[in-house]
């Protein structure tokens, strides 16, 4: 029993500090707009959570709440607008979208200059790209990022490694794999297709859970001593009782794993930190160099 807590705060607090200094020596306050529509609550909670902690970091935000029913026109006009004003460095659209606006559209709409989720197809490329990724920093999905920057402030190596990521999707699961594979990992990616979860599972040295079900890991699918890296956040509510927080990994994994990240607390925050990064990246590029 005993898994070592990778806890997210001190790493991420690292991310903030180097995000903190970078923007200040910038001529202008990098500017980070984020748009979401529709009510979504967790939503809410995390654009809070990240116009918070970008004042602490000294950047400036901008929240465009739209309605439920905003048209993808409607909204591929706000971003033209938003990439024409030099005055904006970074755009991130919050996802989940209502269901009937297309994501790629919108991903494809944004500056790739101020592509600060890195979801444009020009930066997915970059980052799957090896010349690229050495020749110059990348503007990469923040969550990824997040967890590499967690798992080297912890000591974790990942080169060499065998590495397994639980989910495929364009904002973890793949951006996660070419983060590893960029870091000299060998990745495999799993998903609902593979056969065999648990056995595929239990080849991880560093097992990477971004499936979105809760506690879909259990110990019998870690190899012991193993490092566990939980993305997931479930949002439980009992009856009578506070909303709780918990991941797709079961807490009985804290007697098998080597090391885990805990829920909330773990990954959550340095997504938030690799954000204002992100940022200050974007706006250090558009401001010192001009270049895409
Ligand atoms: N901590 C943080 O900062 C963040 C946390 N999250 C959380 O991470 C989780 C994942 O998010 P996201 O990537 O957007 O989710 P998606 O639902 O978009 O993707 C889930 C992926 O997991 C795969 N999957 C689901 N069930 C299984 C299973 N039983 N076996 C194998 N693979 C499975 C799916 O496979 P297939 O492709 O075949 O359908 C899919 O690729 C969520 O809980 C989310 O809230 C997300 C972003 C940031
Ligand atoms: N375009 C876009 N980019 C994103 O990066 C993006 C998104 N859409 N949609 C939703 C997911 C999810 N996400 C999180 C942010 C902060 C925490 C976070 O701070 N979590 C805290 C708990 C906060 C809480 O929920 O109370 C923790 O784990 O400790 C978690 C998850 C970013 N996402």
């Amino acid at each position: 029993m005993g898994a070592r807590v990778l806890a997210g705060a001190s790493a991420a607090g690292a991310l903030l500090t180097q995000a903190s200094r970078r923007a200040s020596s910038l001529s202008i306050r990098p500017h980070l707009v984020l748009i979401r529509a529709g009510t979504d609550p967790a939503s809410l909670s995390y654009i809070r959570g990240k116009q918070r902690q970008a004042e602490i970091t000294g950047l400036r935000t901008t929240v465009h709440a739209l309605p439920e029913s905003v048209t993808l026109p409607e909204l591929l006009t706000l971003l033209a607008t938003l990439n024409a004003d030099s005055g904006v460095h970074g755009i991130l659209v919050q996802l989940p979208l209502p269901p009937h606006l297309p994501v790629a559209p919108l991903h494809e709409a944004v500056d790739p200059r101020k592509d600060v989720d890195g979801f444009h197809p020009l930066n997915v490329g970059r980052l799957w790209s090896g010349t690229r990724a050495v020749d110059a920093p990348v503007l990469a999905p923040c969550t990824p990022l997040g967890v590499l920057a967690l798992l080297r402030h912890h000591g974790i190596p990942v080169a060499g490694r065998r590495a397994v990521v639980v989910g495929r999707s364009d904002i973890v699961g793949r951006p996660m794999a070419a983060v590893l594979l960029g870091a000299d990992a060998t990745v495999t990616v799993v998903h609902r297709r593979s056969t065999d979860l648990a056995a595929l599972t239990r080849e991880a040295d560093v097992l990477v859970v971004a499936a979105g079900q809760p506690w879909l890991i259990t110990a019998d699918m870690v190899r012991p001593g193993a490092t566990v890296v939980d993305v997931g956040i479930h949002r439980i509510s009992g009856e009578g009782q506070p909303v709780r927080l918990t991941g797709d990994v079961h807490p009985e994994v804290a007697g098998v794993a080597g090391a885990l990240t805990p829920v909330p607390g773990g990954v959550g925050p340095l997504t938030v930190a690799q954000l204002m990064l992100n940022t200050v990246l974007a706006a250090e590029r558009q401001v010192n160099w001009n270049v895409v």
